[in-house]
């Protein structure tokens, strides 16, 4: 891809609060054109609120965040027709079927991928017709990863994919994700699961507190990680390293 192009997803400075609570405090983060960026994070960081950002559902959002060269929170039809995201918790109603709820969202885009073969790849052919209040856990996960999919956009963020999947099913989506890398689709997976970055991303972003704390490749961040701890041998360890061990306790936005 030329080097001029712009970058697939681009953040900078970025804020966001929530009454007091100050969750996005000045994070950047770049996608460039094809490649497949993981977001890391201790809960509460405020990872699905840059994902929402990026989706241009969270208003009052400071900063500067553009799709595409779009902007999310002005130009929302146009980003929608280039960026497919899968939400952390999304909802569907209920009485409604996997297939329906796909031609729903298919008829949004101009090139759709068609349902049964998506319904295939994701391994809900047997669910087509099953609504969607029925689904397992798991089943609901791979409706949300199918409806993030299927208009088949140059961008994807995908917020956890791959929470609540089993072994098999874990493996046929990251195969997915690694056709889709293969065709030059740009991705921003949000992750709390070391092997499924390690496995699928180019470059790691690892955010604390609404910040950026490192951003480089696997390997890069286990180096960095080393030369304050020389023990540091895995992505696991130079991640618990770099946003502080044990530090789920409250590591999100910080009050003002
Ligand atoms: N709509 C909202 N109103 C108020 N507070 C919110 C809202 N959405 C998120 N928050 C708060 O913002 C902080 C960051 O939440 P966010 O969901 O972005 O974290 P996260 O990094 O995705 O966490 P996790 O890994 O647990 O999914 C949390 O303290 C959360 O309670």
């Amino acid at each position: 891809m030329s080097s001029s192009a712009p970058p697939a997803i681009s953040a900078r400075a970025v804020t966001k609060s929530f009454g007091r609570l100050s969750v996005l405090r000045g994070m950047d983060l770049e996608v460039r054109r094809g490649e497949v960026v993981g977001l890391l994070g201790p809960n509460g960081a405020g990872k699905s609120t840059l994902v929402g950002a990026i989706a241009g559902v969270v208003p009052g959002t400071g900063g500067t965040i553009l799709v595409e060269n779009l902007d999310p929170s002005r130009q929302r039809d146009g980003v929608s027709r280039v960026l497919g995201v899968q939400l952390q918790h999304p909802v569907f109603h209920e009485a409604l079927t996997v297939r329906e709820i796909l031609s729903i969202y298919s008829r949004f885009y101009p090139r759709p991928w068609p349902v049964a073969d998506l319904l295939a790849t994701v391994g809900l052919t047997e669910q087509a017709g099953t609504r969607s209040g029925r689904l397992s856990g798991g089943q609901h996960q791979r409706l949300a990863l199918a409806t993030a999919l299927i208009g088949r956009t140059p961008v994807l963020v995908l917020d956890e994919f791959t929470a609540g999947l089993d072994p098999y099913a874990r493996e046929r989506m990251w195969r997915c994700i690694e056709h889709l890398r293969a065709q030059g689709t740009s991705i921003l997976i949000v992750s709390h699961s070391m092997d499924e970055v390690e496995r699928l991303c180019d470059r790691i972003v690892v955010m604390r507190s609404g910040r950026v704390v490192a951003d480089a490749s696997a390997p890069e961040l286990i180096a960095k990680a080393r030369t304050n701890d020389a023990r540091v041998a895995t992505l696991t360890e130079a991640y618990l390293s770099l946003t502080g061990a044990g530090s789920s306790d409250g590591t999100g936005g910080e009050q003002r």
